[in-house]
């Protein structure tokens, strides 16, 4: 069951998932990834590879304790990556793991991996395996058949799209609600420098407040965020959809270079989620040590809202009559909604009303002293 905090855009899970500590797994010996016909048939495939020795040993204890369930206890099978047969695989519909841990830098995030060619959602996996994946854990997927979308939303993945979950772990409940902003601006930047690196042109994607990826005036991407609380620490599962390489349902990153006349080399999933933990890493630490405000600046050039003109709808005193009002974008308030000034000068929060798919029709206004 979900229900939307009142940080915007966060969803919380009531029910938290099982906790068991990777303390308590043993190691064995390397079991071959064998499945019968029947169950390869019906159950999930789940691929673990990890970036070290560290990593491959958690995956071989996940996979030896049958540690990794589905939220609908649906069967599983785990195979580690070196057993796996896709593991030298060079098909563009199979995500390329070895492409993948080579271009990955971090220390932290993206080092243990789940890979599967098709699932319900990667952000299940994550969340209902929250406790048992070392932090900083990604699941990936070629294609997910009940992809989660904010409001409750299907979002659709097809093959060609980048669909991850990670987690995060974070204590200051009061800047929980910004890490949203912190992936969203990772990705961004991570398709600047794949971008850049290949000698690309380079393309515009931006942030949509709260968490849309927009390219060209559609939407490319999302990020869902979830979390919950547990041990007086905020366990985060962050999802997001990105369409690189399918133009439906709106555009895809490769046909906005093949727009820009350039065809050749496109863009890889691998490269793309590898240099967005790179750069998660890297923001996620100034985050932490100095506050969204570091990062405020660039996200303010990636965003598309400075200086917008909104309308905000306000009740009068006796509550039945709503009069619209504009007001202009400013920025991001600290608990990270929209920061607005009217005409006459007065500063204040916009808060979505709840009831609109777009953010942007029915934004209320609280004043701020
Ligand atoms: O509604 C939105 O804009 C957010 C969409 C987030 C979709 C991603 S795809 C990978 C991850 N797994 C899911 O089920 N959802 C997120």
């Amino acid at each position: 069951m979900l229900f939307v905090t009142s940080s915007p855009r966060f969803l919380s899970l009531i029910k938290p998932p099982p906790f068991l500590s990777l303390h308590n797994l043993g190691f064995s010996p390397k079991n071959l990834c064998l499945s019968t016909k029947m169950e390869s048939e019906s159950s999930t495939k789940l691929v673990l590879c990890g970036k070290s020795d560290v990593e491959d040993g958690l995956a071989r204890c996940l996979k030896t304790n049958n540690a990794l369930k589905l939220p609908d206890g649906s069967p599983v099978t785990v195979c580690l990556h070196s057993e796996s047969e896709s593991a030298g695989n060079d098909n563009d519909d199979v995500f390329r793991v070895n492409s993948y841990m080579n271009s990955l830098s971090t220390s932290r995030f993206g080092r243990l991996l789940v890979y599967s060619p098709r699932l319900a959602s990667t952000h299940d996996v994550v969340a209902n395996n929250f406790g048992e994946l070392p932090l900083g854990s990604v699941c990936v997927a070629d294609v997910q058949f009940k992809g989660r979308g904010r409001s409750k939303n299907v979002w659709e993945s097809p093959k060609g799209c980048l669909l991850f979950s990670f987690t995060i772990q974070m204590e200051d409940g009061r800047v929980v609600p910004l890490v949203q902003y912190v992936v969203s601006l990772a990705m961004t930047e991570a398709v600047n420098d794949v971008c850049q690196r290949n000698g690309m042109p380079s393309l515009d994607v931006r942030i949509k407040w709260p968490n849309d990826l927009y390219l060209d005036g559609l939407k490319v991407g999302g990020i869902l965020c979830t979390s919950t609380y547990k041990s007086k620490r905020f366990n985060i599962s962050a999802g997001i959809g990105l369409n690189i390489d399918n133009q439906k349902p709106t555009t895809c990153l490769n046909a906005a270079l093949q727009r820009l006349g350039y065809a050749a080399n496109q863009l890889q999933r691998e490269d793309i989620i590898a240099a967005f933990f790179n750069k998660f890493e890297v923001f996620h630490d100034i985050f932490l040590s100095q506050g969204f405000q570091a990062l405020e600046n660039l996200y303010y050039k990636t965003w598309l809202h400075s200086g917008q003109r909104v309308i905000v709808q306000e009740k009068n005193e006796s509550e039945d009559q709503v009069s619209e009002n504009v007001v202009t974008v400013q920025g991001l308030t600290p608990s990270g909604y929209l920061l607005a000034a009217t005409d006459d000068g007065q500063i204040c929060e916009l808060h979505p009303d709840g009831n609109s798919f777009d953010f942007f029709q029915g934004l209320v206004r609280r004043k701020l002293a």
